[in-house]
């Protein structure tokens, strides 16, 4: 596939630590909006493609473009996160002391916007902005709660408003649900499914159950390469992946 219609595209990306290939000759394009479960067994690679397209960690070869144009392999973290990719670790990270309202107000106001001033007041625009997160997100009615009060998944998802409030055209998530209850797990495949299409996610995770409420194209690395891709059913019934992750 030609590059110019894509979001991400990945094309023979190696990199290695100490002579171990971590991604090796690793391919993959995302188109604008689609969301994308990357899924394999531990050590496969997955941690690390986030780190290359970040700019965490730099390839060894290969091709890194976002929007079929800007050379991420040459760019620093903070400019690739000013291109718009955002990246939620597996631990949520919210300010504990504020308020759920306060901390995507804080978001709002982050770097990435090009309004940020020291005498910055919120405007309606901004007002109606939080309002929209709180909804996606589901926190409408906890906003003046602490976010530190609130509950493991509520942290999760307070933490994804916070990186949509910067508006990123990619959403990197590693393994959102780890630690959720069924309940939890369930109403975040609805959050990211309802954001899917204003934003490109990928979404790296090891719960089944979960990527199979996403209900999109599945991404299988092993070894640092792609085993395969489609569907969850199809690449389910791939044998080289039953026999490297799903098991028998
Ligand atoms: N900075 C590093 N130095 C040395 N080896 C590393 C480094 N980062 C990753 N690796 C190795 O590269 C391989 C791929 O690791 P990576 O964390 O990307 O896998 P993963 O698919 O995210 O695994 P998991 O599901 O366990 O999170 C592993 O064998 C890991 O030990």
């Amino acid at each position: 596939m030609s590059a110019d219609s894509t979001l991400l595209y990945l094309d023979g990306v190696s990199v290695s630590f100490d002579g171990f290939r971590a991604l090796n000759n690793l391919s993959l394009v995302m188109l604008p909006g689609e969301m994308r479960a990357i899924i394999g067994p531990n050590g496969a690679g997955k941690t690390t493609m986030m780190d290359v397209i970040t700019g965490k960690t730099r390839p060894d070869r290969g091709t890194i473009l976002f929007e079929g144009r800007t050379d991420l392999t040459r760019l620093r973290e903070a400019a690739i996160a000013n291109l718009g990719i955002g990246r939620k670790f597996q631990r949520p990270t919210v300010f504990e002391p504020h308020t759920v309202w306060d901390n995507l107000e804080l978001a709002l106001k982050a770097p990435r916007r090009p309004l940020k001033t020291l005498t910055y007041a919120i405007n309606g625009t901004d007002r109606d902005r939080i309002e929209e997160i709180l909804a996606i997100t589901r926190l409408s009615a906890l906003r003046d709660r602490q976010a530190g009060g609130l509950s493991h998944g509520q942290k999760q998802w307070l933490e994804i408003g916070m990186l949509l409030a910067q508006d990123p055209k990619l959403l990197l998530v590693d393994e959102p649900v780890a630690g959720m209850t069924d309940a939890e797990t369930e109403q975040t495949a609805e959050l990211l499914c309802s954001i899917a299409g204003r934003h490109s996610v990928i979404v790296v995770e090891h719960d089944m159950t979960f990527v199979r409420a996403l209900g999109v194209k599945v991404t299988v690395l092993a070894e640092g390469s792609v085993l395969a891709e489609g569907s969850l059913d199809s690449v389910s019934a791939n044998a080289q992946v039953i026999d490297t992750y799903l098991g028998r």
